[in-house]
């Protein structure tokens, strides 16, 4: 399931930085393709009680004319309809209701989509007359709250978590293969998607009734299954506007978290940006498998070591994901398309690939022989036991003396010696100590 996005809406100076930066707790940067312009504060994941959401902030504009205001307000308005499952519309207590406010309600009102209605600056218990005129909008019952003085979140949290979308199980059968198709706007997603699923013997499902939350798409090929995670604005060309691509990254961390695989596009004619890169290391975190897509391949011109050249750069630009397979295609002339769900079914296998203990303990065994384990003060770490805990990713455990003595370079030569044995390719791994005695 997705996590739930909640967004701001309300005019300048209306109090949303200070709403949002309240409840602001992991904080992700958002860095635009844009050469020198970073723009923090776009989005946070805000904690409360059981729940956890993504929060926007639309704002952040600038303040110029009446006119300026207002149609920014129109835009930040559209972004929050496009992407959020709750809207908060922010006005100001103080000032009361403007004609901006009115505007903006009724662009809101019209969505469908759960708008609650904050009136912030309310910074005593009594409330200002002006209160009351905020029931024109037509959104029901306004919310007082003061940002400053934290007054009235707590019970803005739980309205707003009580207005969440019901969780939808999701009754894909365990053994569907769940795909995020991630990448900047532009590189060719719907291109791809679309060339994939008129493939000969890729059948697109049928998806019963929904039209709202049909967001995913799957379908069978041959005998696998399958479904790309979220294609609905990536199949449907609905795009309001340059800055909802922004918001999109939200989108694709969401994607990443449903997903068992993902497929990072990047495109040939620019190679990894910024943005490639940091939604790739999401992807590591979040323990995914990975495959790192190059599209519009055919635009490239080649010489004698292009290929290689561009292997070498990725593998440099993204050198936390050795691990992740590489593919040159082109969805225009659909060059190596074929190729992609078959390293899709490929390392999903290898994400879920569960090896026998005796061999784990045996190939640790010869390794340890190999090159020594590292020692500290006279002290040895001593290697007694290897066990694979989990699968999507593989988690190891290695029982030893003294947690104290491991060592990251050696990690990795372990890491590199079960990959050697085993493959694994395509997936993260982790690998925790454990000293004898306790508990896994
Ligand atoms: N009295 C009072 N002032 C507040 C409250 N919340 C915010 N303010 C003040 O209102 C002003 C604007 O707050 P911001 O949070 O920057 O407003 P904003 O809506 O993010 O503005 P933009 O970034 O321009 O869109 C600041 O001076 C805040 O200190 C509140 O609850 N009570
Ligand atoms: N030459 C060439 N052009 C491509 C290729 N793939 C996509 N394109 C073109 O690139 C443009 C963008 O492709 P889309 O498939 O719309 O890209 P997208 O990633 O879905 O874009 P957004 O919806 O904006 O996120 C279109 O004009 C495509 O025709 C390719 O392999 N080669």
């Amino acid at each position: 399931m997705a996590k739930p996005v909640v967004a701001i809406v309300g005019r300048p100076n209306v109090g949303k930085s200070t709403f949002f930066n309240k409840l602001a707790g992991k904080r992700i940067a958002i860095v635009e393709d844009k050469p020198g312009v970073t723009r923090d504060r776009i989005y946070t994941e805000v904690e409360w009680l059981n729940h956890s959401f993504t929060l926007i902030d639309t704002g952040g504009l600038e303040p110029e004319s009446k006119d300026i205001i207002l149609s920014q307000m129109r835009n930040q308005a559209k972004i929050a309809i496009q992407t959020a499952d709750v809207i908060v519309f922010m006005v100001d207590g103080r000032a009361g209701l403007v004609a901006a406010d009115e505007e903006i309600g009724n662009l809101l009102r019209r969505t469908g989509k759960p708008v609650l209605l904050v009136v912030n600056k309310v910074d005593t218990s009594k409330l200002p007359d002006s209160f009351y005129d905020f029931y024109q909008l037509g959104l029901g019952d306004p919310f007082p709250i003061s940002s400053t003085n934290a007054l009235g979140l707590g019970d803005l949290l739980d309205e707003i978590i009580a207005r969440f979308p019901e969780k939808q199980d999701e009754d894909y059968e365990e053994d569907t293969i769940k795909v995020a198709v991630i990448g900047k706007p532009n590189v060719g997603k719907s291109s791809i998607i679309n060339t994939i699923l008129g493939e000969e013997r890729v059948i697109v499902s049928d998806i019963a009734g929904t039209t709202r939350d049909a967001i995913d798409t799957p379908f069978t090929h041959g005998e696998d299954k399958y479904v790309f995670i979220d294609t609905a604005g990536i199949r449907r060309k609905s795009r309001v506007n340059e800055d909802i691509e922004k918001y999109s990254v939200v989108r694709s961390l969401n994607a990443i978290e449903r997903a068992n695989v993902c497929m990072l596009m990047i495109d040939a004619t620019e190679g990894v940006t910024e943005q490639d890169k940091k939604i790739a290391g999401y992807a590591h975190e979040e323990g995914k498998a990975s495959v790192i897509v190059v599209n519009k391949w055919d635009l490239v011109q080649k010489e004698t070591n292009t290929m290689n050249q561009y292997i070498k750069d990725i593998r440099k630009e993204l050198a936390f994901m050795p691990y992740a397979p590489i593919l040159f295609v082109s969805a225009v002339t659909k060059q190596r398309v074929n190729q992609i769900l078959e390293t899709i079914k490929f390392i999903s296998n290898q994400h879920s690939m569960r090896v026998p203990t005796g061999r784990l303990n045996d190939v640790i065994g010869e390794a340890i022989l190999l090159n020594q384990p590292p020692s500290d003060k006279g002290k040895r770490l001593k290697i007694f036991y290897v066990t694979q805990i989990s699968v999507r990713p593989p988690k190891f455990v290695i029982f030893v003396n003294n947690r104290e003595l491991t060592h990251f370079s050696y990690t990795r030569y372990i890491e590199n010696k079960i990959r050697e044995a085993f493959g694994f390719e395509g997936t993260p791994m982790s690998i925790l100590y454990r000293e004898k005695g306790e508990d896994i």
